[in-house]
């Protein structure tokens, strides 16, 4: 037993065509802390997340959270570890007709039969839950209106609600910011932040822009082209750093010379 919250083993990922995406990924999570992962397009930040709550199948190599190895656990087993991940999506990946409300109870599903489940049917517990949910992301106004009525930012912190009203102990977010515009991005960040601090869950955050994960991260990991070249605390990532993981200077001198 270790006090280690979340570990990859020398995980690996390579796609059918042959891409290898992920490596050699061995690292470790600490209870509540915000971590976010940097890196160029295509560099494995997505699979890595995906590989974790085993959205996607590792090659090799093992995941082991809160103790227990959940590589290759399967059926109910893996739904009881999908449980405790909450995910929060580029796109929102909301129900657009359905009202806010309801889009944060379906958080609580993986806690219903599915019967009940299947026909929408929450306890007046898990409604009063929800609404408390989306005051704490500052949407209590707006919990019966449909989902696409909402901003970019308003959709993101929904989703964000939705992944709390699962009671996760890990977040994983990827790319939550890409398609909002910087003033809903730092708003959406706060929120998570905050979460994040308050219920001690740990969050990992892909994120494109590095500015934001200096400002709002504990530790930032830079992966590039599958493999972890950076691993520090905001402070430490200099401009020689992030040169490093996004080869500007390769770039540059390519142009250049
Ligand atoms: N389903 C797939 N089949 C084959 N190759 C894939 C698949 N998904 C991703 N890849 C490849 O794996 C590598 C890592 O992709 P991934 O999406 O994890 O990167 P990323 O860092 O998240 O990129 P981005 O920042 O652009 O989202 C890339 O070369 C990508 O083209």
């Amino acid at each position: 037993m270790t006090d280690i919250f979340l570990e990859t083993r020398n995980l690996k990922k390579v796609y059918p065509d042959g891409t290898e995406a992920l490596k050699n990924i061995t690292l470790t999570f600490n209870k509540g802390e915000l971590v976010s992962i940097i890196g160029p397009s295509g560099a494995g930040k997505s699979t890595f997340l995906r590989s974790i709550n085993r959205l996607n199948q590792s090659s090799s190599g093992e995941v082991i959270f809160q103790n227990e190895q959940i590589t290759n656990v399967k059926g109910k087993k893996l739904l009881l570890v999908r449980r405790q991940i909450g995910m929060i999506f580029q796109d929102f990946n909301l129900i657009k007709r359905s009202t806010t409300v309801r889009n944060v109870l379906h958080g609580r599903l993986g806690y219903m039969s599915s019967l009940k489940g299947a026909f929408g049917k929450f306890s007046e517990e898990d409604v009063k839950e929800a609404l408390a949910i989306l005051r704490r992301v500052g949407l209590e106004d707006h919990a019966f209106k449909r989902a696409d009525e909402l901003s970019g930012g308003q959709q993101q912190r929904v989703g964000i609600a939705r992944a709390i009203a699962q009671k996760p102990a890990l977040i994983l977010a990827d790319e939550p910011i890409a398609s909002l515009d910087p003033s809903s991005s730092s708003n959406v960040m706060n929120y998570l932040k905050n979460i994040s601090e308050e219920d001690g869950i740990t969050t990992i955050v892909n994120l494109h822009q590095v500015d934001v994960a200096k400002r709002f991260a504990s530790r930032i990991i830079g992966i590039k082209a599958g493999e972890v070249v950076f691993d520090g605390k905001p402070n430490e990532l200099n401009e020689q750093r992030i040169n490093e993981i996004y080869d500007q200077r390769g770039l540059v001198n390519e142009l250049t010379s």
